[in-house]
């Protein structure tokens, strides 16, 4: 019966297993902030007993015309993307009589990389840390056989799905590198993470495979500080340059051959500037 035209005329929505209605859609509680939008824990409850299924809901900020497309090129980002290291994509939610759209993706119980360091840290050991790194690159490579730069790798946009497992998340800022380029040239930068950019993004806006590997160098210092705040790279930075032109002073101490110090305690061979310029 249910493959009959009659059945699929009837129940569309149903069928569609990626369009969530917004009436069985109950909110929980506030999971976090990203690029265009909150994240919110929600329950998809269309049988109304609570057995329906956890996931995590980001709306777009509301009044933001001009992100409604980015929203949309988002959803659309993550909906083509299947690989264990990038956050699953379940569907959208449309609401105001499709005015607005929300998108649906699987909920990680662990939250953030940032948090889970921070309150798990003490147990876990280097060869965890390196486990996870490697998981990260086998998102950023799947990423690369898309011809996506994510522009955005940072361990606050990375999520733990388990004590063994973290993903890629919030593709937001993610450009598809023209086929007949080898980097995508940003027009307008907006909020711009600058702590985490390569020297060719900060100066030429220039976005490329390679700005996601150092990106990457970055997320590795995060990692083997543990998140520590002190040595964020906001703070090791920040506190040489000050003022309006931090950006360029960034590109000035980068250009000097400055970088970030190798964080107490981490591997020689992972904190090696060679380690990540081999792969720029
Ligand atoms: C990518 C980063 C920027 C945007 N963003 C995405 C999320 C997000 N979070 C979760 N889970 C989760 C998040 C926070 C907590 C915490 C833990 C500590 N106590 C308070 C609650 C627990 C679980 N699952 C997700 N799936 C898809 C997205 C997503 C959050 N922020």
């Amino acid at each position: 019966v249910t493959q009959s035209p009659v059945w699929r005329a009837l129940s569309p929505a149903q069928h569609d297993q990626t369009l969530f209605e917004e009436r069985h859609l109950r909110y929980i509680s506030p999971l976090g902030k990203g690029n265009f939008g909150s994240v919110e824990l929600c329950r998809y409850d269309p049988l109304g007993d609570n057995t329906g299924e956890l996931v995590a809901v980001k709306k777009l900020q509301p009044n933001k015309q001009s992100t409604l497309k980015d929203f949309q090129k988002e959803v659309n980002t993550l909906s083509v993307m299947h690989c264990d290291y990038i956050v699953k994509y379940r569907g959208v939610c449309y609401s105001m009589g499709r005015l607005s759209m929300s998108l649906v993706m699987e909920y990680l119980p662990y939250g953030s990389l940032i948090g889970y360091l921070e309150s798990n840290g003490h147990k876990v050991n280097t060869r965890r840390l390196i486990l996870f790194a490697s998981q990260i690159c086998k998102g950023m490579e799947y990423l690369q056989t898309l011809r996506y730069v994510h522009r955005d790798l940072a361990a606050r946009n990375i999520l733990v799905a388990s004590e063994s497992l973290v993903k890629i998340a919030d593709f937001g800022l993610t450009k598809i590198i023209p086929s007949d380029k080898e980097y995508y040239r940003v027009t307008q930068p907006g909020e711009s993470p600058i702590f985490w950019y390569a020297p060719e993004s900060l100066n030429e806006s220039k976005f490329s495979h390679k700005s996601d590997v150092w990106s990457f160098g970055v997320v590795l210092h995060e990692l083997f500080s543990y998140c520590d705040m002190s040595s964020n790279p906001k703070r090791e930075i920040g506190h040489i340059v000050q003022g309006p032109s931090i950006s360029m002073h960034l590109a000035n101490i980068l250009k000097n051959n400055w970088r970030l110090p190798a964080p107490p305690k981490c591997p020689p061979k992972v904190c090696s500037q060679y380690l990540v310029q081999l792969y720029r």
